[in-house]
């Protein structure tokens, strides 16, 4: 499969994020999200086997694995199997996928992130929400807020869809369009029960650093 990095690091994202954490990105997306801050993995790339990925995986000797990309799921047979592979040598695996994909083929002892696509990424028509069916309690969903209608919108589709029963819901910031106080306020002053989250790495390693 394309392999764009594999790097070890602070997990910055999700109720995971302080955790050390060893990132395979695999290469290619479907989506372009206005925000996208990992353009160069749509290209970049080499071919390696799910052999060689584990063993660069190994060599870093952490217990926390993310999937990442691009979008992971396009190479979904190789991904999956990486996926097992991985749960089968006892690490703790998490899977980053922008929700145009479905979930529904990934080991249930994984952790999925499903990034709900808000209009203000400009990819919403492609997400696929029959995807919220297959969400297990240990799962997260996340929204990445551009503006006050993208923070209206998540809230409604939270709400439509009972999002709170079925996994954890995240709310970050699209870091370079908002600043993170502002979507904290709406949150703090709708007293409305999501959890914020920021992207650590970039204020521990800085905003356009790679492969951190
Ligand atoms: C690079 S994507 C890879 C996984 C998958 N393609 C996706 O979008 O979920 C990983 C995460 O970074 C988020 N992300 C990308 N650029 C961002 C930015 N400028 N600010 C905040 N989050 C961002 C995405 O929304 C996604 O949740
Ligand atoms: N440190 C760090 N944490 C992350 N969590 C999710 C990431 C991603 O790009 O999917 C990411 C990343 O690129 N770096
Ligand atoms: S889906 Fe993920 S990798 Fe693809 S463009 Fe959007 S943020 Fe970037
Ligand atoms: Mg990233």
């Amino acid at each position: 499969m394309k392999i764009c990095e594999i790097f070890t690091s602070i997990q910055g994202e999700s109720t995971y994020a302080g955790l050390p954490c060893t990132f395979v990105r695999l290469s290619g997306c479907n989506l372009r999200c206005r925000y996208c801050d990992t353009k160069y993995s749509y290209y970049e790339g080499v071919e390696m086997s799910a052999e060689d990925i584990i063993g660069h995986v190994r060599a870093a000797g952490v217990p926390l694995v993310e999937i990442t990309g691009g979008e992971p799921l396009l190479q979904q047979q190789d991904a999956l199997l990486l996926v097992r592979d991985l749960l089968n040598e006892g690490y703790e695996v998490l899977v980053e996928t922008n929700g145009s994909l479905s979930i529904c083929e990934i080991d249930k002892r994984a952790v999925i992130i499903l990034d709900v696509k808000t209009p203000g990424s400009g990819m919403s028509n492609q997400m696929d929400f029959s995807n919220f069916d297959c969400l297990k309690p240990s799962d997260e969903v996340k929204f990445v807020v551009c503006d006050r209608s993208d923070y209206d919108w998540a809230k409604d589709v939270v709400a439509e869809f009972r999002l709170k029963e079925k996994a954890k819901v995240l709310f970050s910031p699209a870091v370079g369009t908002i600043q993170p106080a502002e979507l904290a306020r709406w949150i703090i002053n709708d007293k409305l029960d999501v959890r914020f989250n920021l992207q650590i790495h970039k204020y521990i390693f800085g905003p356009e650093e790679r492969g951190v």
